[in-house]
């Protein structure tokens, strides 16, 4: 990151304080940018950008590496909290995987975001993930088991991600993810999303039945047994303990997911 890049974003904590908008979404919600530090990992250096917001507690926070105010097709990803993977490297689910896959994917590129949303559970909350897995341990599916405990199978809004992408003056993004609602309520809520970046994990034993109902029941991208394969995932990424080529050139597709160039 250069200077200008890290002293823009250190520039938006005083921009910040007097914000007001009408916000987005229904509720109406509204973030500011309250912090920012650099923030050195394993996968390489980032600026870490903390958010308020006028709804709630939740700490949402942003993974900045390189310079992304004013930028257009920004690589952008949208990761949901998932305390079971990402700490304890749960296998029922791919999150961690995503996550640090995804942090060394925007590494990898010149400029890029990671949003950190704190919707656990796809917004139902940890204690109602758990008694979710609870009811998938008898049989039920993700789908199944979210209705059963009366929420929708996704409870997620993407207001927050919204504004935060605003805040930070991103133009459009290249949003890196295989689920069809990202993009479309990025889109409602007057993101400009330029194309997207696919981001498959290979499954395990423990996840491919929960990967399988993403691809068959929720439109994910994802090519499981019995679907037509995707060119755009010929080249799957190389997790720990996996063997296979890592994803070097992800195949790009434009808004709607449909792939623009060859594999
Ligand atoms: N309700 C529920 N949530 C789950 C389950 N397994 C994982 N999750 C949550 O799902 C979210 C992970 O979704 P993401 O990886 O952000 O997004 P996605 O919808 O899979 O889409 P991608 O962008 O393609 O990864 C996290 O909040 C997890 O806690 C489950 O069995 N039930
Ligand atoms: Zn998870």
């Amino acid at each position: 990151m250069t200077n200008a890049g890290r002293g823009g974003l250190l520039d938006l904590v005083e921009r910040d304080r007097v914000h007001e908008c009408d916000g987005y979404g229904p509720a109406g919600l509204c973030v500011r940018v309250v912090g920012v530090a650099d923030l050195p990992t394993r996968v390489g250096r980032f600026q870490i950008v903390a958010f308020w917001n006028n709804r709630d507690a939740k700490e949402h926070v942003a993974m900045v590496h390189g310079d992304v105010m004013g930028a257009e097709e920004v690589p952008t990803r949208l990761h949901s909290e998932c305390l079971t993977g990402d700490v304890m490297g749960s296998l029922r689910c791919d999150c961690r995987d995503q996550l640090l896959e995804g942090l060394r994917l925007i590494q990898s590129m010149e400029r890029g975001i990671l949003l950190y949303l704190r919707q656990e559970g796809r917004g139902i909350g940890l204690i109602n993930k758990i008694r979710a897995y609870g009811l998938q341990d008898q049989g039920l599916d993700t789908v199944e088991a979210n209705l059963a405990l009366g929420f929708r199978d996704d409870e997620r809004d993407y207001a927050v991600a919204a504004h935060m992408l605003q805040s930070l003056v991103v133009k459009s993004v290249r949003l890196i993810t295989n689920n069809p609602n990202k993009i479309s309520q990025l889109e409602q809520y007057g993101v400009k999303v330029a194309g997207r970046i696919p981001h498959v994990i290979p499954p395990n034993d423990y996840n491919k039945f929960y990967l399988e109902t993403k691809a068959k029941r929720s439109g994910h991208y994802i090519d499981m047994e019995g679907k037509p394969h995707l060119a755009e995932q010929s080249d799957p990424v190389m997790v720990d303990g996996m063997d296979g080529p890592a994803e070097e050139n992800p195949a790009e597709t434009d808004a709607r997911g449909r792939p623009t160039g060859p594999a």
